[in-house]
């Protein structure tokens, strides 16, 4: 069975299917990207999965936990976390401040065994630990929101780390980024998969056909195609829906 599956999501907003009868998995250290065209549904798609929209119809499963009755609350603490495309960074506390928050929230109950100096002393090495895994050590004790755009992104990654997650949802992890740092964050995404299996959203498709295991292509509401990169270039079927734009398959 897959780490990730949803089967038949549908969502409609009045008299627009938005989402229709769509099926996705995701399977342990895979990287599946979701692409399609504007207004395809995939904001729609990744509220749905996240819990921060209602579906009409549908289940969705991780790790043989039913998500469909939780709550987007409940579904990160099952294992599923999501950063934003808009930035969930407190701008006025520093990285550490930040991070500390993250991982109290996430780990807080873990450590009501320990004295109070142990649980701060644990808080601080997993602030750090998230800090180092997507790069930002250096910048540690740095208030977040005189950090550039590409280090305010990586911590919004730290943050949704905290949580531990079995899957997550990356949600234009690149928008506003120049090419150096869309760069250092396609290394970062590259690296997390070795723990995390990913669902990502992107528009910058030389990233997604770097990144991506498998992808699946979103039009009008529905799965299109599921398949290899290569497999998804080679698609007639995809190359008639960026048909004008043939560079964002190339
Ligand atoms: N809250 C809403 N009420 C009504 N219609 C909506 C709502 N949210 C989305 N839609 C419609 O659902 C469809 C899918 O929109 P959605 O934003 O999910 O697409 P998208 O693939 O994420 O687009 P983009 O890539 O431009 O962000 C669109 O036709 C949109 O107008």
């Amino acid at each position: 069975m897959s780490l990730f599956q949803a089967r038949g999501l549908t969502k409609r907003f009045g008299g627009l299917t938005a989402i229709d009868d769509v099926s996705i998995a995701v399977e342990a250290r895979e990287i599946h990207a979701l692409i399609g065209p504007n207004g395809a549904g995939k904001s729609t798609l990744v509220n749905l999965i996240s819990g921060l929209l209602p579906l009409d119809a549908g289940h969705l499963s991780l790790d043989g936990t039913d998500l469909t009755p939780m709550n987007a609350h409940q579904r990160v603490r099952a294992g599923l976390s999501r950063c934003f495309q808009v930035t969930s960074v407190f701008r006025h506390q520093t990285v550490r401040g930040n991070l500390l928050l993250a991982a109290q929230a996430h780990d807080g109950s873990s450590f009501r065994f320990l004295s109070r100096r142990a649980s701060e002393r644990q808080l601080e090495d997993t602030a750090m630990a998230l800090a180092e895994r997507v790069g930002l050590a250096q910048e540690f004790d740095r208030v977040a929101g005189a950090l550039p755009h590409g280090a305010q992104r990586k911590l919004d990654v730290a943050l949704a780390l905290a949580a531990r997650p079995k899957l997550l949802l990356l949600d234009e992890p690149l928008a506003g980024m120049g090419p150096e740092d869309s760069l250092k964050m396609v290394e970062l995404i590259h690296a997390l998969r070795a723990e995390e299996a990913i669902l990502l959203i992107e528009h910058d498709m030389d990233a997604v056909f770097r990144l991506a295991d498998r992808l699946s292509v979103l039009v009008y509401g529905r799965v299109l195609v599921t398949g290899s990169p290569a497999a998804i270039k080679a698609d007639p079927r995809v190359q008639e829906v960026y048909l004008g734009s043939e560079e964002e398959t190339a």
